[in-house]
C-alpha cells in the first residue's frame, strides 16, 4: 500500500465540473515495478466526457474574465501547494509509472515550473496598437484566449505533460479537459485535487478518466464547443487526432516522437559526451521523447568513448523505483519490452556487437538490463524507429557532413544533440539539424524558459517560455473608422 503524508492525494474518482465522479465502472491501475494493482479508477462515459467540455464551456467567460494577476495568482498558489506535497506526489508517480522516485520527484518540480514560469507570463499577454492605414483609422490587435482546450497526454511524464499545457492555457484564460493516459492517471487526479485546493474555479480544470482513448479522442476533436487539442504522445496517435480535428478545424498542438541523433565529434571532451549520453539515454529508461535514440561518434574517438560509456551504463542500478539507489527502473509493460528486444535482436543479427547488458533482467518483469551494442547500420531498425528503451546504439561516421546527413535521415525532428569544442562546427552543426531543439555539450535541454517542441513528423508548436502562451491565444484586430 502507498504510503503518503496526505492520503486524500491518492483520488481515484474522476474531476469532473468541480465534482469527484464515481460512475461504478472502472479500470486498474498497476504498478509496473511489481505488477501489483495499485488502484480502480472511474472509467467514464462519453456522455461524461460531454458534460465535462459543457462545463468547461461554461465556464470559460468568467474564467476569461479574471484578470491576468488574478488567474496569475491561483496558478501560484497551486504552484505553492505541488511543491509542498511533492514527495506524495511522487510517490503517486513512481507507484503508477515505475521511474526512480528521485527521477520522479525531479518532474513534479519540472512540472511545477511551468506552473510558476505562467502565473508569471499571466500578466504579460499583450496586444498591439498599429498605425491606422488611413487618417481616420486606428488599429488595436488584442490576445484572447481559444476558449475550451482538450488534452491528452502519455504514460512517460504524467504529471509535466499535463502541467507543460494546463498552465499556459488556464494562464491565458482557457479552460481545460485533461484526459491522461490509461496507465497512468492519478498523477493527474493528485493534480486536481491540489488545483481545486488552490482555488481553480469548478469546469476551469477538469480531468476525465476512461479506458477507451480512442473514444475520448473522437468526443473531443467532433465536439464544437472544444476549440482546441494539445496532444503529447506518438506521431501515429497524432496523425489520428489531427485528422479528426479537421471535421471541425479544431486548433491542434502537437508535441510527437522522436529519433534524436547524438553526435560526438573527435575534438568534443569525451568524459564530457559520455556523461551527456548517459542522461540524453537512460533518463526515464529511455522512455522520453528527446532520448537520444542514435549515437553516432567519430571513428578517432569511437574506441574510446564507446569503452567509457559502456563501463557506466554497466554500473547502473536496475530495481523498483522505490528501491535506495535505483537509477533504472522497469519498462512500462510487455509491449515496451517487446520493442526493445526486436531492435536490439534486429541489430544483433544484421552484425551489431553487444558491448554491455542485452536481455531482460534478472529481476524478471519489464526490467531491461541498461545496453551499450556498437556497429550499428543504417539498415537496422533502431535508425528509424524509436526505441523508446535503454539501448545505447553507436554508429561510427568518418565526417562531418556524413554525421549531419545520417542525422538528417529521419521523418522526425524534435531533439538533436552533439559534442564539440570547435566553434565554427558547432554553429555550422546546429544550423544544418532538422529539429527543433538542439543540446550542444550537453544531453538535458527541457526547461520551462525555452521553447519545447519539434518539426517535420515531431509535431507543431511550442510549450514553455515566452513564445508557449501563443498556442493558447487568438489575435483579434479591432479597427477604429471615423476618428478624426
Ligand atoms: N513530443 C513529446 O513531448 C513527447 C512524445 N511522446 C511520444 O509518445 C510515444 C510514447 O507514448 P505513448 O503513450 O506510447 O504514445 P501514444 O500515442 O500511444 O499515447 C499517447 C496518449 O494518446 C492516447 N491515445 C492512444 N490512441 C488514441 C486515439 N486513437 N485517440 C485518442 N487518444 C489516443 C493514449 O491513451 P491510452 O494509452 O490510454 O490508450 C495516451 O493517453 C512515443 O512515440 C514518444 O515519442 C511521449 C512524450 C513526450
Ligand atoms: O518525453 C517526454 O515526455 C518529455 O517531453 C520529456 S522532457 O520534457 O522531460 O524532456
Amino acid at each position: 500500500m502507498l504510503k503518503l503524508n496526505d492520503p486524500s492525494l491518492l483520488e481515484t474518482r474522476a474531476f469532473v465540473n468541480g465534482q469527484w465522479i464515481e460512475t461504478g465502472d472502472t479500470f486498474p491501475v498497476h504498478n509496473p515495478s511489481t505488477g501489483e494493482k495499485i488502484a480502480d479508477v472511474t472509467d467514464l462515459a462519453i456522455s461524461d466526457v460531454s458534460h465535462a467540455i459543457d462545463g468547461a464551456y461554461d465556464a470559460k467567460i468568467a474564467w476569461g474574465m479574471k484578470t491576468g494577476k488574478e488567474r496569475g495568482a491561483i496558478l501560484r498558489k497551486w504552484y505553492d501547494l505541488i511543491v509542498e506535497n511533492v514527495d506524495d506526489l511522487a510517490s503517486i508517480l513512481t507507484a503508477e509509472m515505475g521511474k526512480p522516485l528521485a527521477e520522479a520527484k525531479g518532474e513534479i518540480m519540472y512540472g511545477a515550473s511551468y506552473i510558476e514560469w505562467f502565473a508569471e507570463e499571466a500578466k504579460r499577454i499583450y496586444g498591439d496598437v498599429i498605425p491606422g492605414h488611413q487618417p481616420d483609422k486606428r488599429i488595436v490587435v488584442l490576445k484572447q484566449p481559444v476558449g475550451v482546450v482538450g488534452s491528452i497526454t502519455p504514460w512517460n511524464f504524467p504529471n509535466a505533460m499535463i502541467a507543460r499545457k494546463v498552465a499556459p492555457a488556464l494562464a491565458v484564460g482557457c479552460t481545460f479537459v485533461a484526459r491522461p493516459a490509461e496507465l497512468t492517471p492519478l498523477s493527474a487526479l493528485a493534480m486536481a485535487v491540489l488545483g481545486e485546493r488552490a482555488g481553480i474555479p469548478s469546469g476551469v480544470f477538469s480531468v476525465i478518466t476512461s479506458s477507451d482513448s480512442s473514444a475520448v479522442g473522437k468526443e473531443l476533436c467532433a465536439n464544437t464547443k472544444v476549440a482546441k487539442i494539445t496532444f503529447t504522445g506518438s506521431t501515429r496517435v497524432g496523425k489520428i487526432l489531427m485528422e479528426q480535428g479537421a471535421a471541425t478545424v479544431k486548433k491542434v498542438s502537437m508535441e510527437l516522437g522522436g529519433n534524436a541523433p547524438f553526435i560526438v565529434f573527435d575534438d568534443a571532451d569525451i568524459d564530457a559526451a559520455v556523461e551527456g549520453a548517459l542522461i540524453a539515454k537512460f533518463r526515464n529508461a529511455g522512455q522520453t521523447c528527446v532520448c537520444a535514440n542514435r549515437i553516432y561518434v567519430q571513428s578517432g574517438v569511437y574506441k574510446e568513448f564507446s569503452e567509457k560509456l559502456a563501463q557506466r551504463v554497466a554500473a547502473f542500478i536496475i530495481g523498483d523505483g522505490f528501491g535506495e539507489g535505483v537509477t533504472v527502473g522497469p519498462l512500462i509493460n510487455a509491449a515496451a519490452l517487446a520493442k526493445v528486444e526486436s531492435h536490439l535482436s534486429d541489430a544483433i543479427a544484421k552484425g551489431a556487437t553487444l558491448a554491455t547488458g542485452g536481455q531482460r533482467h534478472s529481476l524478471g518483469g519489464t526490467f531491461f538490463e541498461p545496453t551499450v551494442v556498437t556497429g550499428m547500420k543504417k539498415n537496422m531498425l533502431v535508425s528509424h524507429e524509436e526505441t523508446f528503451g535503454p539501448i545505447a546504439p553507436l554508429f561510427e561516421f568518418e565526417t562531418e557532413d556524413e554525421a549531419v546527413e545520417l542525422a538528417n535521415d529521419t521523418e522526425f525532428g524534435l531533439a538533436g544533440y552533439f559534442y564539440s569544442n570547435d566553434i565554427r562546427r558547432v554553429w555550422r552543426v546546429a544550423e544544418l539539424l532538422e529539429t527543433g531543439m538542439v543540446g550542444i555539450n550537453t544531453g538535458l535541454i527541457s526547461t520551462e524558459v525555452a521553447p519545447f517542441g519539434g518539426i517535420k513528423q515531431s509535431g507543431q508548436g511550442r510549450e514553455g517560455s515566452k513564445y508557449g502562451a501563443d498556442d493558447y491565444l487568438e489575435l483579434k484586430y479591432m479597427c477604429f473608422g471615423e476618428i478624426s
